[in-house]
């Protein structure tokens, strides 16, 4: 049997942190075209039974594990030969995503058996943006630019133990689920190819479960899930699924819960709406510095609004409106450009220009057609709420105590603001000194030293106190999770086959 490999891609939360954690809530979810990789593969036949993870970008990641069945039931242990420290969300991907083959079999075991009869080899492996590339650019003799990362090989080794990578806040740990337990399903029969490439399909809802299911598990509480659901479908307007759903699984004693009425009820009601960015731009992440502690933040955060529940409310209600109306005015744009391609190529062009300060000087400008003095005008609105955004978001965080944008990161975000045909930009998710994310005009045939991209960069190097690293990926439209040939993977042989 040939491996199965399913691809997973990482997320940008550029609009709702925090806000997401409430239902009443959506947030702007995008997903970038960096991926986690899960291949699984027979082993021999000497191996029976055994199942390895590894990890080959890390030092001293494998783990092994064995299975067995008794009275209904199947179990997956750690060997005590696995070279590694332990590894929660991996053990849990298994075990559960094999109890739930089971119960999908019908208790029959030896469907299983069948699948474990040579063992199973499972390599999982990220695109180098999950990872800092700061330091390789620095031994290369880089500059700090996008295009410098096309000279680091693919799932370069880190050279670490996975503990100390340093992450760049791609949602590793969801992309890495969401790929495993999709592999396991389908390599298990519970899922089919056919229908989990269908965004809507039962399958890919039941992988979604499943993957959110041990997600929430391994990480000891009922997060979000935006992570998880961008993993599984792609760039959306995530609203948050009720826990409840999942708290019958929840307990740390579920060997006797069975798994199937709660990964496929229907009471899952988490809505993944459409959303992908306007053509003729791109987006920017750059990896900023190590430092905050998001959990910390979230636990600070929820504490001020529980606190200060009238304050809270109203700012969470000014910053959701500005948050909707960023999302609607982004999905305005797409369909402008369906319906007006000239039109709004010609907005682009001249917004390429200009910082987003100065658009309005383009009003009533009479070369530009109506249509497209409109779409510039949705342009410089893109670009107002996406400040006012900030400005809340800097509001909430004086106000909890936390820096959701701290000085160095405003200041950052105002040079590359001020640079000709920049849109928005945010600092993603909880916030903090790790990342910044930025949408840009990008006009194919604009020449690299008058590219909006090629100006943010410039701005970079002009900060003080952050080093700022680019990372490569830009929004993936695949909508999310899919099934991958490895000769079609650039690297992806090489790299789960060396030692
Ligand atoms: N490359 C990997 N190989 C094996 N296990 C991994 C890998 N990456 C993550 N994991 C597992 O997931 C756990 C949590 O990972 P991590 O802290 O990177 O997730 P995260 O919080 O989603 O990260 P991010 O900051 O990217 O959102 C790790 O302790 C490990 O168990
Ligand atoms: C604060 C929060 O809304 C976003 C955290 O996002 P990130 O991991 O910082 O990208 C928490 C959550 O939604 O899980």
């Amino acid at each position: 049997m040939s491996a199965t490999i399913v691809s997973s891609p990482g997320k940008v939360l550029a609009a709702g942190g925090y806000l997401v954690l409430d239902r009443a809530y959506s947030g702007i979810v995008i997903s970038t075209s960096s991926r986690f990789y899960a291949v699984v593969q027979g082993g021999s036949p000497s191996h029976a039974n055994v199942i390895v993870v590894r990890s080959p970008q890390f030092i001293q990641a494998e783990w092994r594990y064995s299975v067995s069945f008794e009275n209904d039931r199947v179990h997956v242990e750690r060997l005590e030969d696995s070279n590694a420290q332990k590894n929660k969300f991996v053990h849990l991907a298994l075990q559960h995503t094999l109890a739930l083959a089971l119960e999908i079999h019908g208790g029959v075991k030896s469907i299983l058996e069948q699948v474990l009869q040579n063992g199973l080899d499972i390599a999982v492996v990220g695109d180098n943006d999950f990872y800092s590339q700061r330091a390789k650019l620095e031994s290369l003799g880089l500059p700090n630019a996008v295009a410098s990362l096309s000279n680091i090989p693919p799932f370069s080794r880190n050279n670490v133990q996975l503990s100390d990578v340093h992450k760049t806040g791609m949602g590793s740990s969801a992309a890495l689920i969401t790929s495993l337990v999709s592999a396991l399903l389908l390599r298990f029969s519970v899922i089919s190819e056919s229908e989990f490439a269908k965004l809507d399909s039962a399958d890919r809802r039941l992988a979604h479960n499943t993957a959110q299911f041990i997600h929430c598990l391994a990480q000891g509480k009922v997060g979000s899930g935006f992570d998880v659901s961008a993993a599984v479908f792609g760039s959306q307007l995530y609203t948050r699924f009720d826990p409840g759903v999942l708290q019958p699984l929840m307990n740390d004693d579920q060997s006797h819960s069975t798994l199937i009425p709660v990964l496929t009820s229907p009471t899952w009601n988490f809505i993944a709406a459409p959303f992908q960015l306007p053509p003729l731009t791109r987006l920017v992440l750059a990896d900023v510095d190590a430092g905050s502690d998001t959990p910390s933040f979230i636990g600070q955060v929820l504490k001020w609004r529980k606190e200060n529940p009238e304050a809270a409310n109203t700012l969470w209600s000014g910053i959701d409106q500005s948050n909707q109306s960023l999302a609607r005015r982004l999905l305005y744009l797409t369909q402008a450009h369906a319906s007006h391609p000239t039109d709004y190529e010609s907005a682009v062009r001249r917004i390429s220009d200009l910082p987003p300060s100065q658009w309005q000087q383009y009003r009533k400008d009479q070369s530009l057609s109506l249509v497209a003095q409109v779409i510039l005008q949705v342009f410089y609105l893109v670009y107002e709420h996406a400040q006012a955004i900030r400005q809340q978001m800097r509001a909430m965080g004086e106000a909890a105590n936390v820096h959701i944008e701290p000085p160095e990161q405003t200041a950052l975000l105002d040079a590359c603001m001020s640079q000709a045909g920049i849109i928005c930009s945010g600092v993603p998710g909880a916030g903090g000194y790790d990342a910044i994310w930025l949408l840009v005009c990008d006009i194919p045939d604009a020449s690299l030293d008058q590219s909006p991209l090629h100006h943010i960069e410039q701005a970079w190097t002009t900060v003080k106190d952050l080093s700022v690293s680019p990372l490569a990926a830009i929004e993936s439209v695949a909508k999310g999770a899919r099934v991958e040939n490895i000769d079609d993977v650039l690297g992806l042989k090489e790299a789960i086959t060396r030692d």
